[in-house]
């Protein structure tokens, strides 16, 4: 049994999620994975079902119905490692944007460095995204400093996707009560640890965009972002904000 689960939200990640799930079971330090996919047409999740012959025990698939957002899928896998043993519980994405190599260090600092939440940081010295077009690189940057002037938090890298939560962070935010269903759930994750007064720590990783597959980023996802922090950061002022 390991003490460690790395969740991994799918949609269409055929050509990245074979490679990604080997690539972590190859790693000294062993992870149990949970891959929680949307009813993906191009098969990643019956690709996992057949890998799960190989890595049994060690592998598990959730499988919901249909496309329903980044951040839902993270809560689903959240409360299922709730249910099991799992004392450290690590975000990634599905197409090698995080590199496993980087796991060890993230777990580390919250298993061995004292912290709640260890967040694998694309801004903590400069710009560290390799390959994003410009226009995508500004959106994410800008995108942080938003949320740290809104906010008040003294994250640099508010929409990371890359995060080791220690289990009794997420027994203590309220799961049922998290409004985001995009990527803007990254940002209210983080406030309502920081509003718990949970320890934070960033630890410098290097992005890499996808060379496979296709980023499911929409106007939708950035409207909820944009709207939501504000709305976000007003409850929270009048104490309307559910931990
Ligand atoms: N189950 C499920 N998975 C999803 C969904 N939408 C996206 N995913 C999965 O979530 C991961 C991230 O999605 P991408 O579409 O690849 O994200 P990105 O554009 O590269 O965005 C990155 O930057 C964001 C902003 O900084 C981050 O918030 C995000 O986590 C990610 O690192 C991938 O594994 C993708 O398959 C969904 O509706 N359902």
């Amino acid at each position: 049994m390991s003490n460690g689960i790395i969740i991994i939200p799918t949609y269409n990640e055929i050509e990245n999620i074979e490679r990604l799930v080997r690539n972590i079971f190859s790693l000294q330090r062993k992870f149990h994975i949970l891959v929680v996919d949307d009813n993906s047409p191009d098969g990643t999740a019956e690709m996992v079902t057949s890998l799960q012959t190989e890595f049994f025990g060690s592998l598990f698939l959730e499988k919901r119905a249909e496309k329903l957002g980044l951040g839902t899928a993270y809560i689903h896998g959240f409360k299922w490692a709730l249910k099991r043993n799992y004392e450290y519980i690590i975000e990634m994405d599905a197409d090698f944007s995080h590199n496993p190599n980087d796991l060890i260090r993230l777990y580390n600092t919250c298993a061995r460095d004292g912290a709640d939440i260890a967040i694998g940081s694309r801004y903590v010295t400069g710009v560290n995204v390799v390959n994003w077009p410009m226009s995508r690189v500004l959106l994410s940057w800008l995108a942080s400093k938003y949320v740290r002037l809104v906010t008040g938090m003294s994250i640099h890298d508010t929409t990371a996707g890359f995060v080791c939560y220690k289990r009794k962070v997420l027994e203590e935010i309220n799961l049922d009560k998290i409004h985001f269903v995009g990527y803007a759930f990254q940002i209210e994750m983080k406030f309502k640890a920081y509003l718990l007064n949970f320890k934070i720590k960033e630890i410098p990783v290097i992005f890499t965009d996808r060379t496979k597959g296709v980023s499911k980023m929409s106007g939708g996802i950035i409207s909820e972002a944009v709207f939501g922090v504000i709305n976000m950061k007003f409850k929270s002022l009048f104490n309307k904000i559910s931990k």
